[in-house]
């Protein structure tokens, strides 16, 4: 049990004497604190000075990890051992980005060689369509390319394309088709010419709700438009661990994908769900960013716990979430080209770490997974960063800032870096009463408004954050910065003792929404009275009665 470990125990104490000095107080003491608690690791530095941490505090986090046999986890989980024990399989990621010669087993068999020829057809694939010999029904080059997807299969390669748009190129445009609603299908074919257009159905298991639905669509609306059926084989591509449902569904196999069963969902970006990443961005890019990956795995793997990134960002975490009870954890990017990066982080850790029960089976009695919010920098300071600063809530936060930007405008970017860097300054550093008094009478107010407002002009600082920066979002750092906080979710997941890579609450919303859709469709109110709650069956009853009267 984790908070009977002496570790856990050992904390549990020195949270309070923690408590007794501001992070304001550790900066005055120490000038060299920024470079004693920062690190890097492939072309990535990590500031955790501006956490509320000693030294002390940092050896106790490595002696809880080390009594939760991080090491060996992290071992466990490259070698291919089944650390996804609820669903019997091992999480082998890494075997996608893994440019190290040796083999990586499975069952008694190495997946290496596979891995290798998917990634040769994808080169080829790439190829052939960049370079225009792989052409539309009419003869046209493909000029856009749909990527139907949900989930894992669709916020990985769209934050990364979105990521790395400076390396696009002009030859293809990329959309994401992601959610059951017709109004983003509409949006998405608008202005879409068939002739042009290659569809990549993505989908780990080919039978999700929505992606088959919007790849049905997608397939009638080039067939409206112009196209043949003999001509869908020119059009539609899969990626799926699920060949022969792909096959049924009527993608020729020669154009199917795989992925593997050993891959997760939300780590699928490095498999040939990646594919419409590497048509943007082109294969060399591509291969850029499974090599930044590949160096944080290798730091991951190789680099001491004290020293080790990810394990250090877990560990601020759990001291937080554990001990300071913070319930979220703010992904604050300062760099529009990776505003995607907070929701495909959300998914990632939400998604795997939102359990409450052990991998034993018994229930949690420490908080696990945080929610995982934010949004880009600076816009979020005219928005949320005011409950950051002065709210009952405690939310540490990741900054993340390019030290150089694609797009030399002006002084855009040193003023978008002084607004990042401020904003950490102030969470921590904060205004005290007597600042806040101090301001006031330096404008004319009187004692009696100063009682009332200095208050309320207060900002409590000593708000933890990390500052995450390297010299330009290219592919490496783009691979490499996905890869870090994959990692981290992976180390927190083991210190609560959970599974990681399953997701059951996600299982039952599918499920339920199948009946749901049943009744529905069905015939009269007789069959669907018994099945529902009173609720659920009044708001069925509602979107029925709309529905006929259209
Ligand atoms: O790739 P698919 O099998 O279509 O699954 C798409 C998504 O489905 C669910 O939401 C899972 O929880 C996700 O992890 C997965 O990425």
């Amino acid at each position: 049990m984790l908070t009977s470990l002496p570790e856990y125990q050992a904390l549990s104490q020195h949270y309070s004497d923690v408590q007794q000095t501001s992070m304001r107080q550790w900066f005055e003491q120490n000038p060299n604190r920024f470079t004693e608690y920062t690190l890097q690791a492939a072309g990535i530095t990590l500031d955790y000075s501006k956490n509320r941490v000693a030294c002390e505090t940092m050896q106790k986090l490595a002696d809880l990890a080390r009594a939760r046999f991080i090491p060996e986890a992290i071992e466990a989980m490259f070698k291919g051992d089944l650390v996804n024990p609820s669903e019997g399989r091992p999480a082998l990621h890494t075997a996608l980005r893994n440019f190290s010669d040796g083999p990586v087993m499975v069952d008694g068999k190495d997946v290496m060689p596979e891995v290798r020829k998917t990634l040769t057809r994808m080169k080829e694939f790439c190829w052939r369509i960049r370079n225009q010999h792989w052409r539309g029904f009419s003869n046209k080059p493909f000029t856009d390319v749909v990527s139907i997807g949900i989930g894992g299969s669709f916020l990985g390669p769209k934050l990364a394309s979105q990521a790395l748009k400076p390396y696009w190129g002009k030859k293809i445009n990329c959309h994401y088709l992601a959610n059951i609603d017709g109004s983003n299908l509409t949006e998405v074919l608008q202005g879409l010419n068939p002739e042009t257009t290659l569809f990549i159905v993505q989908s780990k298991s080919f039978g999700t709700q929505e992606t088959l639905k919007n790849a049905i669509e997608c397939r009638q609306w080039f067939l409206d438009n112009g196209g043949q059926e003999s001509d869908l084989p020119r059009h539609f591509t899969a990626v799926t661990a699920n060949v022969e449902k792909a096959k049924a569904f009527g993608i020729n196999e020669k154009n199917i994908f795989p992925m593997w069963d050993w891959v997760g969902g939300r780590y699928s970006l490095w498999s040939a769900i990646g594919l419409p990443l590497m048509l943007t961005i082109g294969h060399e890019n591509f291969k850029q960013v499974l090599q930044g990956a590949h160096e944080m795995d290798v730091h991951f793997r190789t680099a001491p716990l004290e020293q080790n990134m990810p394990v250090i960002m877990a560990m601020l975490g759990v001291w937080y979430i554990n001990f300071f009870n913070a319930q979220s954890h703010a992904i604050l990017p300062y760099d529009h080209y990776l505003r995607g990066l907070p929701a495909h982080i959300q998914q990632l850790d939400m998604e795997s770490n939102g359990k409450s029960v052990d991998i034993h089976g018994s229930k949690l009695n420490y908080q696990a997974g945080p929610i995982i919010w934010g949004g880009v920098g600076s816009n979020g300071q005219h928005a949320y960063h005011q409950l950051l600063h002065q709210g009952t809530q405690f939310v540490p936060c990741d900054f993340i800032m390019p030290l150089q930007t694609h797009n030399p405008v002006d002084s855009f970017h040193e003023l978008l870096i002084s607004n990042c860097l401020s904003q950490s300054q102030a969470l921590m550093q904060g205004k005290t009463l007597e600042e806040a008094k101090e301001e006031l009478r330096k404008e004319g107010k009187s004692e009696r408004e100063i009682a009332v407002l200095a208050p309320q002009k207060v900002i409590p600082g000593n708000r933890p954050s990390n500052t995450i920066f390297f010299d330009k979002a290219n592919p490496k750092i783009v691979g490499a910065l996905i890869a870090l906080y994959e990692h981290k979710v992976f180390v927190q997941g083991k210190i609560w003792d959970i599974n990681s890579f399953d997701q059951w609450g996600v299982e039952l919303g599918k499920q339920l929404g199948n009946q749901v859709h049943a009744a529905i469709q069905a015939e009269g109110d007789t069959n669907i009275d018994n099945h529902f709650d009173a609720s659920t069956l009044g708001l069925i009853k509602a979107f029925r009665s709309m529905k006929h009267k259209l």
